[in-house]
């Protein structure tokens, strides 16, 4: 049996090792990820001092303890660890362990050395709040990523259960659907507050994005992607004030005067249109594909991703696709569709294509 001394530096040295792997993990997406070097330099000053805090312990007394191979906890593993698929997941979980380290690091070392002790524990605050800060980051990147990257956006309302809901993303998700928008104009705050939260833990579980029609104070509560606002609500400044950093504001513009203004409040990507007439939502008149040409040409110095939008459907894509425009926005086109996710499949073969 091992005496108690024995028994602290062997977790000191194990916590030792893992906070200063979690502080390097997470380090590293701060310099080759975001590309931030605050963060980077925040991620190394803590891995400094970690190290010159470690050095008030017997570094002999550290390793005499160290024996790996008798360590029980090398082979238990949780799921998590190896379903972990974003970044922002990687991220989280390297967090947790630093902050758990710290403090394991923090309570044993207190029958070592009181001094250290409290090193440790001044460092701890100082994680958590660099913490907070590239957990954000990592999912605002996430954001943008998929953002970046998406081309076939949806319009969904609540449907008739919260099962075909789910279903509905999980099945769309999978048949090319990028982006998810909950636009549903005759349910309750409480439904749509509902729904969007179970939907947007579903489409990041499933790697898309989930936007809000309209409400940006829902978009928030139910942490969802985004919000998408029309000319009609509120302002996108206002909208991104809202929603704090690191979330999507979508704006539907029907001018280039509107995209020139969306673009300089800053949205994340707007919506173009109408385009041709529509089965969800009537127009007195249509921007038309005119529209979508001069917006192809006008924002290439400040491109942003522009979904077309607007009883677009497989035999006027080739319109759209013909103006620039490789993104589109639609409602009718899958939900209507026979089989929604056949459809869905087939509008995203074709606008990769189209993309080429
Ligand atoms: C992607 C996208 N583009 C445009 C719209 C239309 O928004 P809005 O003009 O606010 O109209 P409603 O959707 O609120 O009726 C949109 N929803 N999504
Ligand atoms: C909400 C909205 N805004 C402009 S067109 C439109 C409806 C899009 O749905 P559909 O693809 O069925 O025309
Ligand atoms: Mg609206």
């Amino acid at each position: 049996m091992n005496d108690s001394r024995q028994i602290s530096y062997r977790i000191l040295d194990a916590s030792a090792n893992r906070a200063a792997e979690g502080i390097r993990t997470i380090e590293e997406f701060a310099r080759f990820g975001l590309e931030d070097s605050d963060s980077a330099g925040a991620a190394k000053a803590l891995r400094h001092e970690l190290a010159a805090a470690l050095s008030q312990l017997n570094r002999t007394e550290l390793l005499t303890a160290r024996d790996t191979d008798a360590d029980v906890g090398t082979t238990l593993q949780t799921a998590a660890e190896y379903s972990r698929t974003e970044i922002a997941d990687v991220i989280t979980a390297a967090a947790e362990r630093v902050q758990q380290s710290l403090r394991v690091l923090e309570e044993y070392g207190k029958t070592i050395d009181v001094e250290f002790a409290r090193r440790i524990e001044s460092l701890r605050y100082r994680a958590y709040t660099h913490h907070r800060r590239i957990e954000l980051q990592a999912m605002a990147h996430r954001r943008t990523r998929r953002l970046a990257e998406a081309v076939l956006y949806l319009l969904i309302d609540c449907g008739s259960s919260e099962s075909m809901f789910v279903e509905t993303i999980r099945s769309l998700s999978q048949a090319g659907v990028d982006v998810f928008q909950l636009r549903d104009k005759q349910a309750s705050d409480r439904e749509l507050f509902e729904r969007a939260k179970v939907g947007a833990a579903i489409a990041k579980d499933c790697d898309a994005l989930f936007i809000v029609n309209d409400r940006a104070d829902i978009a928030l509560s139910a942490d969802a992607d985004g919000v998408h606002v029309g000319q009609d609500e509120l302002p996108a400044t206002m909208a991104r004030r809202v929603l704090g950093g690191g979330r999507l504001v979508g704006v539907s513009t029907h001018d280039i005067a509107q995209v020139h203004q969306a673009i300089a409040d800053g949205a994340d990507y707007i919506g173009c249109g109408p385009t041709f007439p529509s089965t969800t939502k009537s127009f007195d008149a249509h921007a038309g594909t005119a529209f979508l040409e001069q917006v192809h040409a006008e924002t290439r110095q400040t491109p942003r991703p522009a979904f077309a939008i607007g009883g677009i459907n497989p035999q006027n894509l080739d319109q759209v696709t013909a103006c620039g425009f490789h993104r589109i926005a639609v409602t009718a086109a899958i939900n209507d569709a026979d089989d929604p996710a056949a459809a869905a499949r087939a509008l995203r073969r074709r606008l990769d294509a189209s993309a080429g």
